[in-house]
């Protein structure tokens, strides 16, 4: 591991180049070769969680708990898929031949892609980098793998893990901030998979062209929530709070704010704050000293949110719980507001931590009406028990992934393809999903026994036109 904060330039090109004969020979790697070493990195991971406790307390305060359920858990998880679906998702695809291609033989075979690139955001510094890394092993390729340059700590246990795993010239991480992403955006990779914000992900796209190379885009947005009058309030609120709070709303799938029906709003915002007393403790220092609550990764991050809140009140939003900040110690309470106006910062922001503006709505058409109005977003939640409802929202919106009566388990669902929708993102991830960002579907077709084409060869007679006519009604 380089140590630097940027990494050496050399370094870069040295690894990019000594990759290159790797890829070509993991071209004809087997899925035993493959399970193997994700059977490795499993064990690998797991040997050092007592390690990972320490580091994501050292870098995000982040409890325990949470770094099993939302950093090992789903790249354990992920690694599971892998190992029971990886043979069959390398088998190559038979193919049917269509009518105008009677007397082939197709398949659609899974290549590696060759060099890849990973690029991770700091909020799951494990999950966002080894999740990938697990696709991109299972379909054969070279791996640089460049994490956050926000979580140290972190990064040094997992660059530890994939030293003491992997041949550089197959995997290797490098540490660094945006000139580092930058040496690396400026090579030729066969694929670069970037998970973090929007605006970097334009970056990254306009660098990828460069060398028209395929990017699988994991972004960011406002998630939004709809909460109905017919929802089960009481699941919705700890669903909801439970995907807000976790991390300290450092998620990407996190609820970003609340649209919820004006006759159960009272009822809703009491549930939320029962809860929060209840989660965190009753009051506002019991609640600081709260040691569940993840800290915001840097106090520039922190006195962002801070800004976000004081703005939104300064402008006329309404407090209903928490509020309090200090970015020195990078601490946000868990904050409800209300009555936030249109021209708060919040209200276009994606927040990414610990404050949710909850919204009445009277009309579910004028929440379809607000979202559509927007980028469309990574996720959308509604709780609703309205069959009607659930159709009327799943057929007029879009978003990355759509969750309903439920918070973030879209994400851990390894059969389900997990990414987002133009401005929230590119391509998918998970599962075989992730396995196909990975791989080159290359068409492959061969004769078969007859060959109707040689029907249409030259010199054209009326026969020939006859046929085609033919075949052109056939195929209407
Ligand atoms: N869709 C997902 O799976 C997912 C998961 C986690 C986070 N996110 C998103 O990530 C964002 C938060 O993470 P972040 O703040 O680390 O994101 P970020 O975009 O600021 O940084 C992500 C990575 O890009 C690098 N980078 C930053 N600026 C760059 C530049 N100008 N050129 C090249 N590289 C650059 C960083 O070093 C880092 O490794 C949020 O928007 C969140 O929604 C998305």
């Amino acid at each position: 591991m380089h140590t630097d904060l940027d990494a050496d330039p050399a370094l870069i090109q040295a690894l990019f180049e000594q990759q290159a004969p790797t890829a070509l020979s993991l071209r004809c790697s087997t899925a035993r070769q493959r399970l193997a070493k994700l059977r490795r990195l499993g064990d690998g991971l797991m040997d050092r969680r007592e390690a990972l406790y320490k580091a994501f307390a050292a870098d995000l305060r982040k409890p325990a708990a949470e770094v099993d359920l939302t950093e090992l858990l789903p790249v354990v998880d992920e690694l599971r898929h892998a190992r029971a679906h990886l043979a069959k998702w390398m088998r190559p695809r038979r193919v049917w031949p269509t009518l105008a291609t009677l007397g082939t033989r197709a398949k659609v075979l899974y290549q590696p892609r060759g060099r890849c690139l990973i690029i991770g955001p700091w909020n799951y510094p494990v999950n966002t980098l080894l999740g990938p890394l697990v696709s991109a092993v299972a379909a054969g390729n070279t791996v640089i793998l460049k994490p956050s340059e926000f979580t140290p700590h972190v990064n040094a246990v997992v660059a530890e893990l994939v030293a003491a795993l992997f041949d550089p010239a197959e995997v290797a991480m490098v540490t660094g901030g945006v000139a580092t992403a930058q040496r690396l955006l400026a090579l030729p990779f066969d694929h670069v998979f970037f998970t973090g914000s929007p605006a970097v992900g334009k970056v990254v796209m306009e660098a990828a062209a460069q060398h028209l190379t395929s990017v699988t885009l994991e972004l960011g947005g406002k998630s939004p929530v709809i909460v109905d009058q017919s929802a089960d309030l009481r699941q919705a609120a700890e669903l909801i709070l439970w995907g807000k709070f976790t991390n300290a709303g450092q998620t990407c799938v996190a609820p970003d704010h609340v649209f919820v029906h004006r006759s159960v709003k009272d009822r809703f915002v009491r549930l939320c704050k029962e809860l929060i007393a209840k989660r965190y403790g009753p009051t506002a220092d019991e609640v600081e000293a709260s040691p569940d609550l993840t800290r915001i990764i840097t106090a520039r991050h922190a006195r962002r949110l801070g800004e976000l809140i004081d703005d939104a009140l300064a402008r006329g939003a309404t407090l209903l719980a928490g509020g309090r900040h200090d970015s020195a110690a990078r601490y946000v309470a868990p904050t409800l507001l209300t009555d936030v106006p249109a021209d708060a910062r919040i209200g276009s922001e994606e927040i990414f931590g610990p404050v949710l503006p909850i919204e009445a709505f009277d009309v579910i058409d004028q929440v379809i009406q607000r979202i559509n109005a927007q980028p469309k977003p990574l996720a959308l939640y509604l709780f609703s028990r309205s069959r009607s409802t659930q159709d009327r929202v799943t057929a007029h919106t879009s978003s990355g992934g759509l969750c309903l009566n439920h918070c973030v388990q879209q994400y851990v669902h390894g059969g389900l393809p997990f990414g987002g929708v133009n401005h929230s993102g590119i391509g998918s991830a998970h599962g075989h999903y992730g396995f196909k960002a990975f791989s080159h579907e290359r068409a492959c077709l061969a004769s078969g026994p007859l060959m109707p084409l040689s029907l249409f060869f030259p010199p054209y007679t009326r026969r020939t036109s006859w046929l085609s006519g033919s075949l052109l009604k056939m195929l209407r």
